[in-house]
């Protein structure tokens, strides 16, 4: 991770630029479960000194099914997400106001605004207790700007749960996964971790079961693709066509729960994969790069552009990542595991 560090909003203020967004329409509040940790200095109880940071993890969607387009332009999904060991870490440090900086290679892209979804975050959970969003969130990010691996998502999780322990609210885990379903479809899985189906618009989670350890390469394209974008494309792909109701499939819900990564490799599915190549018709090359590297499977990681290849075990990672990174046909490749935990706080 690179030393890329960007001061938020105004230079050298405290207070945040960017769309309204005051935590108004917050619903809920909650509980962590998952992880936090809060470290004071020794000999220094000041609250100025305290700060909590928590780590959490990216995914993978092992099975995405999408319906048809709802009445409120969301889709209903059957999303079988998989959490892999790619991680951001989000620090809340006290602050007068809410100010939000970031680090690491690919920081440029992150918005510093109140659209940045660690700060939708804090600001949701203020609001529900009618505290201010009095924070400082620092974002090490390591996972993809906008690659289709809930890296904006984790952000919020992660934020969500450092400033519930920050602000000492003690929420329930039920009350912070509501307010993560209001940040977004993902954000509820990026708290919970390991491995989930997630139904609705992909946000009513059932925890699965996971026999065994999968790896995987990740290879990162050049740029990102917008989310609404690709699922427009599926839209538009599907014109006039009846589409079916999204369900899990047995066969990979099976390899799951026995750890079965050549069976997992023939249930892969992700029904925004030819919505991703058509958007980006370049991807195409990256999935056979892959495939001739000796993958078991390749498919575009949920909206894409990032491209998952599930191989066989630690070292056939290292060859595939490898081979991608020499084809030429990504910008990097990155080798993880899964299942991973959620969010957690760290000492
Ligand atoms: C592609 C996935 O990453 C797969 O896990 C998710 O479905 C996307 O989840 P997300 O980024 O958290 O998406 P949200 O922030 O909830 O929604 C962004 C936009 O994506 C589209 N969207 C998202 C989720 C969903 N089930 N149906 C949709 O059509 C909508 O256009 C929506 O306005
Ligand atoms: N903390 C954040 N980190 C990265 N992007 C963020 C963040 N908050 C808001 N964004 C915005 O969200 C957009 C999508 O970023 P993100 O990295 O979450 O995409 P993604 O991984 O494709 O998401 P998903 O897989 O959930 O669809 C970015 O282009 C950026 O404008």
């Amino acid at each position: 991770m690179s030393g890329t560090e960007q001061a938020g909003a105004a230079a050298g203020t405290a207070g945040l630029a960017g769309p309204g967004a005051t935590a108004a329409g917050a619903e809920v509040v909650g509980d962590g479960a998952a992880a936090v940790t809060v470290s004071v200095p020794a000999g220094d109880a000041d609250r100025a000194a305290r700060s909590v940071t928590v780590r959490v993890p990216a995914k993978v969607n092992a099975q995405l099914a999408v319906g048809g387009a709802r009445a409120d332009g969301f889709h209903d999904l059957a999303n079988v997400f998989l959490a892999v060991s790619l991680y951001d870490e989000v620090t809340a440090a006290p602050a007068e106001g809410l100010r939000i900086t970031c680090e690491g290679p690919d920081a440029g892209k992150v918005p510093l605004d109140r659209t940045n979804l660690a700060a939708r975050a804090a600001e949701l959970l203020a609001a529900r207790h009618g505290i201010s969003p009095d924070v400082h969130l620092h974002i090490r990010k390591d996972i993809p700007v906008a690659g289709g691996m809930a890296g904006g998502s984790a952000d919020g999780a992660g934020a969500l749960l450092a400033c519930d322990a920050l602000w000492g609210l003690n929420s329930s885990r039920a009350e912070l996964l509501d307010i993560c379903a209001t940040l977004g479809s993902d954000v509820p899985f990026s708290l919970v971790g390991g491995a989930a189906l997630g139904v609705g618009r992909g946000e009513r989670l059932t925890e699965l079961p996971v026999g065994g350890a999968f790896h995987w390469v990740f290879a990162v394209a050049d740029g990102g693709l917008s989310t609404p974008a690709v699922y427009g494309e599926f839209d538009r792909l599907h014109e006039g066509v009846d589409v079916p109701e999204p369900v899990a499939s047995p066969a990979l819900l099976d390899a799951l729960r026995t750890g079965d990564a050549t069976a997992l490799a023939g249930a892969l599915v992700n029904d925004l994969q030819p919505a991703a190549v058509s958007l980006r018709p370049s991807l195409a090359a990256t999935l056979e790069a892959g495939t001739a590297a000796g993958a078991l499977a390749a498919l575009v990681s949920g909206s894409g552009p990032t491209t998952a290849f599930l191989v066989k075990d630690a070292e056939s990672a290292e060859t595939v990542a490898a081979a991608l990174t020499a084809s030429g046909t990504c910008r990097t490749a990155r080798v993880a595991a899964s299942p991973a935990p959620g969010a957690t706080v760290l000492d």
